[in-house]
């Protein structure tokens, strides 16, 4: 049985449509508070543990440090120190904000990290908790996930794109927005690998091609539901927003075709589908 963390999230939901559970809820097992995350662990003894919960609200968490940290990282060495005690192997999701954005090249696996923002630095401190709690574990990084479900830029764009005739939006950071669905089998299948040979632990890149602008998003959103809208592409200087997000989100993913097998998916025919949903 895999034990999912974060019920109501984009990628939680998603692992319960694919048959993964049981899916905790905030109720069920916060994260802010201390000592509930152990005790979830010893009373469902899973075979494995899928953490979809976090602290997501990069621009809020500027000034919500202490929370965003609690639950991105305090909370996530709980639970990885309970998984490594157990044996148990955890499936972990992190973010392409871990990098500060320079360059235009992929960022592999190996890259130096350095976050530009507080959620970047809460996530990337959960990273080094489950690291260094050793057990066997994934560390699967992905960028600007969209679903049907849940808050994410491409319900945003369905709803602006309907009110607005043109709407600005930022062409210069590249990354590509991946879709919880694929996100969620590709941590199913992670857990599965990891179950039968703990030596494939490690740190993944997960992310949908191929790379866009945010601009590009929001353009194939507005042709794909066939909204009138127009984009006007903009630098991010002029977008202000109280964190700031990295330029360059490009992830090299081939470590994780070559050691999992696992492929990457076209983002545009995920969009479809979210489309369609709607
Ligand atoms: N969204 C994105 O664009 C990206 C997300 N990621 C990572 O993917 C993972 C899943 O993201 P996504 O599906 O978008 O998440 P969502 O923002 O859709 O959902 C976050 C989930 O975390 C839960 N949560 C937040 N705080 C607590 C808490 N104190 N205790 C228990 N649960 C809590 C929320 O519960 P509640 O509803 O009660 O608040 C919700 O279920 C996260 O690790 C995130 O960092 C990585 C790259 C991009
Ligand atoms: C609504 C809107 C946004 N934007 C810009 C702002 C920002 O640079 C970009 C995306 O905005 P959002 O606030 O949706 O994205 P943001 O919350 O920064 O998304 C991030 O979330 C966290 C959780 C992650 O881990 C990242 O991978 C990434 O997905 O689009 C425009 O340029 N025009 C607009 O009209």
């Amino acid at each position: 049985m895999i034990l999912v963390f974060g019920q109501s999230g984009q990628i939680a939901i998603e692992l319960a449509l694919l048959g993964a559970g049981p899916c905790l809820s905030r109720a069920q097992a916060d994260f802010e508070n201390p000592g509930a995350l152990a005790a979830a662990i010893a009373a469902h003894r899973p075979d494995a543990v899928i953490n979809a919960a976090a602290y997501t609200a990069v621009d809020r968490a500027e000034e919500d440090e202490a929370r965003a940290f609690q639950v991105n990282a305090c909370a996530v060495e709980e639970l990885a120190q309970t998984c490594a005690e157990a044996g148990i192997p955890l499936v972990h999701i992190s973010t392409d904000y871990v990098f500060d954005g320079s360059g235009t090249t992929p960022w592999r696996v190996t890259d130096l990290t350095n976050p530009q923002n507080v959620y970047g630095r809460s996530k990337l401190a959960g990273e080094n908790a489950v690291r260094a709690a050793g057990g066997p574990h994934a560390i699967l990084r992905t960028s600007w996930v969209v679903s049907a479900h849940g808050n994410n830029f491409v319900k945003t764009m369905v709803r602006l794109g309907a009110e607005r005739e043109t709407l600005s939006v930022v062409a210069d950071q590249i990354g590509a927005p991946t879709c919880a669905r694929d996100i969620a089998a590709a941590c199913l299948d992670i857990a599965q690998q990891l179950r039968m040979d703990p030596s494939k632990s490690g740190t993944y890149h997960y992310q949908a091609r191929p790379f866009a602008s945010w601009a590009d998003v929001a353009r194939a959103v507005f042709e794909q539901a066939d909204l009138r809208c127009s984009v006007a592409d903009i630098p991010s200087a002029q977008y202000p927003t109280p964190a700031t997000r990295p330029l360059n989100s490009r992830l090299d993913c081939s470590a994780t075709k070559h050691h999992l097998g696992i492929e990457m998916p076209d983002w545009r025919a995920g969009l479809k589908a979210i489309l369609q949903e709607l």
